[in-house]
């Protein structure tokens, strides 16, 4: 079994030939068994990475690889539930459950797929076409875990599901994973969805990649300083706002800090919000074989 689920490197890809790059340069490495948050600002390129790992798009330069292999020929391994969460709408939940069992004979597992259901109440007879958004969210999701993919690619799946439901599926989701041995890639812009969950990162930012690694090495790679305004070299700033006389920074250090101010440690949300708020600062690419991980060249 291969180590790594997705290994992206200078992944690229353009919507026609006069249209932008949605993708670009992008480089990192996915190793197996993670929960992986991909977060960025609308338009940033996360469907477009998920739908390359889902082998529906093929990159115009660059290359990726899903669980060793070429994304299409990884397709059985794979569960992908994209953002709209295409489903058959004249099928009742019952024979969408079926297809999945016939479309996955050797990796169905009915029990599960059958428990997501009930846990939503949803009448089996029911017509996709009639479920509500949420509730075919459910029917997604169910599908997309009873075919006990290897890697699992959701695309904001929790968007539209109320917040008990998004509670209940998260665990389950979680549980899943932790007992299979799962690999999670999930798109969301719900910081408190990921907190807790994720336990590697993704950020992408302008069809680049600006942050990539253990969620723990990004967190310990940066500090949110605060004291009198300063020179802040030799540090690298993601972000600094001056108050007054007082400043305060998110920075990766490099050698000694000040000791006439406070540093702690960033919460996720605050390292995402420095990011998105600076989207020059430079990008930090962790490289899970190598600890520590050495920041590249901005
Ligand atoms: N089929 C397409 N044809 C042309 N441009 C596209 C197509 N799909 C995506 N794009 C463009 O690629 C860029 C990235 O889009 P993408 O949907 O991947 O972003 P996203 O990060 O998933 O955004 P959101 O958070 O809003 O879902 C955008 O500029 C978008 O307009």
């Amino acid at each position: 079994m291969t180590e790594t689920a997705i290994a992206a490197a200078a992944l690229g890809k353009r919507f026609g030939r006069r249209g932008g790059w949605a993708l670009r340069e992008c480089t990192f490495r996915l190793p197996v068994g993670r929960v992986c948050a991909v977060v960025g600002p609308n338009g940033a390129g996360k469907s477009t990475l998920l739908a390359h790992a889902a082998a529906l798009l093929a990159p115009t330069e660059g290359s990726l690889t899903v669980l060793g292999t070429h994304p299409a020929a990884a397709r059985e391994r794979i569960a992908y539930v994209a953002q709209g969460k295409p489903l058959y709408p004249q099928l009742s939940v019952a024979d969408t459950l079926l297809l999945g069992r016939e479309l996955n004979p050797a990796r169905w597992d009915a029990s599960v797929a059958e428990r997501i259901v009930a846990a939503g109440d949803l009448d089996p007879k029911a017509r996709v076409r009639s479920l509500s958004g949420g509730q075919r969210t459910r029917v997604a999701l169910a599908l997309a875990l009873g075919k006990r993919p290897e890697l699992l690619l959701l695309d904001e799946p929790m968007a539209d599901l109320d917040p008990l439901a998004r509670h209940e599926l998260m665990g389950l989701l979680m549980a899943e994973a932790a007992q299979y041995g799962t690999t999670v890639v999930m798109s969301s812009h719900v910081v408190a969805e990921l907190e807790g969950s994720c336990d590697y990162l993704l950020l992408i930012g302008g069809g680049r990649v600006r942050l990539a690694g253990d969620l723990d090495d990004l967190l310990a790679a940066h500090l949110l300083t605060t004291g009198p305004v300063r020179d802040l070299d030799p540090h690298t700033v993601v972000e600094s706002r001056t108050t007054g006389r007082q400043l305060t920074a998110l920075i990766r250090p490099r050698g000694p800090l000040p000791t006439d101010g406070g540093a702690t440690a960033p919460s996720l949300e605050e390292l995402l919000l420095a990011h998105l708020r600076n989207p020059d600062a430079p990008a930090l690419v962790l490289d899970p074989a190598r600890t520590p991980a050495q920041e590249p060249a901005a």
